[in-house]
């Protein structure tokens, strides 16, 4: 691959653009005065300076939230849905600002930057709709009471992002967040923050009023705990790694607040050996490639029929060694977690397992100045080797064999996490009954997809809580009943 594609995918030889904070309508320097720069993985080169804020820029982002919670929560359902579907609208017509500050950030190719971006448009345009069909209950004590449920926002909301899906992981919880009536504070990574700083100009642009959506940027033990520890702040959804949950769960339990936990995942995806191989293979190498293995719910725990494990790996390695980073797929996102992945590497070869394909970095060529990884598939793994227990996050697929619907059952759930599966068959009953035992909070059979509107979360250390469908919304209210004396009531003295 030329240097000329790779500055195509990745942006190299750019000027560092400076963002701010975004607080209150506009855009706000760090109290600190301190900026950090974010790199591209395409060549490690300098993208943008971004704020490196702290509690004092995270103060004034609640002064901002807080005073602005009242005036929001009071506005009509119709008009909160009207501004959702403004800023979704916003982002479509300024889809480009947003992909190239995505893509210098994470060298996401082209074409999965836009796809994340639209996607983004779609939770603002699909909660602009959900807004208005939210409802509380009637409960009917009897003819002398009127007593009714209402759902309330909590006021002001903190979401921490992840760097995997900068913007897109954001924009799933503030727009239900803000169509629920609450007011924002996002802190993005510090490893890719500016789309979701060039967002919130355009939201303020697009209408939504000052104070409404806020953006602090810095690192997450500086600004992130900052903002999950401040008192103005009533409700957090966390997007990330297990170990950082646990610390902000340990916050919130103190400050006693809800929670949003989104976290990691190794999720399983089973093949039985009278699936459509083919298919299921190319099932295989998407979600090995999928944002090079950087996603929450891939499946990349390969759970195969042992008479089909063979013809199955063939299938996914042939497809896989034609693949072309910068063209086919990007790089690890951030050095550390590049760094991680060859670490697995290491501890694939000592355990024993085969790399069919993959099981380095690139070394020549211009991949080699980025932080590519060649796609892997590892065959001779054991359940208890750590390539097979722990997220890797990068493109690295992992085939264990089964012999009968048990073991696959066994296997699948042999995990600490339990955030997604997949299964293929050709028999639907068999694949709904694994869908059901399987312990997951999303299951999609023979290639069923998930969209804006299917809920999302995890079992077991993959989280709590769910995000997206209509059902979220609901997240981020606390409900209020309110019961009225319609007669005449006897005083108790
Ligand atoms: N379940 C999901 O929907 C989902 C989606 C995307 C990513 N993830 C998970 O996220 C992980 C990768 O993301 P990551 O490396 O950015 O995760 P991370 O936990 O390192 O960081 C996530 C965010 O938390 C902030 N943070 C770090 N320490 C903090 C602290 N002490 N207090 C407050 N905030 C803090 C970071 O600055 C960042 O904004 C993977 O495990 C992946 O599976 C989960
Ligand atoms: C990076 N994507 C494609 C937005 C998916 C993110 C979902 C979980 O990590």
């Amino acid at each position: 691959m030329t240097n000329e594609t790779l500055d195509a995918v990745g942006g190299a030889s750019r000027g560092a653009e400076r963002f701010d904070h975004w607080i209150d309508g506009w855009g706000a320097a760090p109290v600190g005065g301190a900026y950090r720069p974010t790199t591209s993985p395409v060549d490690r080169s300098v993208s943008f300076e971004i704020a490196d804020g702290d509690g004092r820029d995270v103060d004034a982002a609640a002064v901002a939230a807080s005073s602005a919670r009242h005036a929001w929560a009071a506005t009509s359902t119709a008009e909160r849905s009207d501004l959702l579907r403004a800023v979704g609208t916003a982002v479509r017509e300024n889809l480009d600002g947003l992909v190239e500050a995505e893509i210098a950030e994470t060298g996401k190719l082209v074409a999965h930057a836009r796809a994340e971006m639209l996607s983004c448009a779609d939770y603002f345009e699909y909660y602009a709709a959900v807004v208005r069909t939210m409802h509380g209950e009637t409960i009917d004590q009897g003819p002398g009471q009127h007593t009714y449920t209402r759902h309330e926002p909590f006021g002001v909301v903190g979401i921490i992002a992840p760097w995997n899906g900068p913007l897109n992981q954001a924009s799933r919880g503030i727009a239900p967040a803000l169509a629920a009536g609450n007011t924002v504070i996002v802190k993005p990574s510090e490893f890719t923050s500016a789309a979701t700083l060039r967002f919130a100009r355009l939201a303020s642009a697009a209408g939504l009023p000052h104070g409404v959506l806020n953006v602090v940027t810095g690192t997450g033990p500086a600004a992130g705990a900052a903002l999950v520890r401040h008192d103005a702040v009533r409700k957090v959804t966390f997007t990330g790694s297990v170990p950082t949950g646990q610390v902000i769960a340990g916050i919130a339990a103190e400050r006693v607040i809800p929670l949003t936990l989104e976290l990691g995942g190794k999720s399983p995806l089973v093949v039985f050996g009278d699936a459509d191989l083919d298919r299921a293979a190319l099932a295989a190498a998407t979600t090995t490639l999928m944002n090079s293995g950087q996603v929450c719910s891939a499946t990349t725990r390969l759970i195969v029929e042992r008479s089909a494990q063979d013809a199955l790996l063939g299938r996914v390695s042939a497809i896989l060694e034609q693949k072309q980073p910068g063209v086919d797929f990007g790089p690890i996102i951030t050095e550390p977690q590049f760094e991680k992945v060859l670490g697995f590497f290491e501890s694939a070869a000592e355990a024993g397992a085969t790399a069919l394909t993959g099981g380095a970095c690139y070394r020549q060529g211009a991949a080699a100045s980025g932080r590519y990884i060649a796609p892997t598939v590892y065959k001779d793994v054991t359940p208890d080797m750590r390539i097979a227990r722990e997220e890797i996050f990068g493109p690295v697929l992992v085939s264990l064999p089964f012999d009968g619907f048990d073991e696959a059952i066994t296997l699948a759930n042999d995990t600490e996490y339990g955030l997604a599966a997949a299964v293929w068959t050709g028999d639907v009953a068999r694949g709904l009954r694994a869908a059901h035992l399987i312990e997951a909070g999303q299951v999609a059979v023979n290639g069923g997809v998930m969209t804006q509107e299917t809920p999302f979360g995890g079992y077991k250390r993959s989280g709590y809580g769910r995000e997206k469908g209509a059902a979220a919304v609901y997240e981020y209210t606390q409900v209020k009943t309110v019961s009225l004396g319609l007669a005449p009531q006897e005083l108790v003295s």
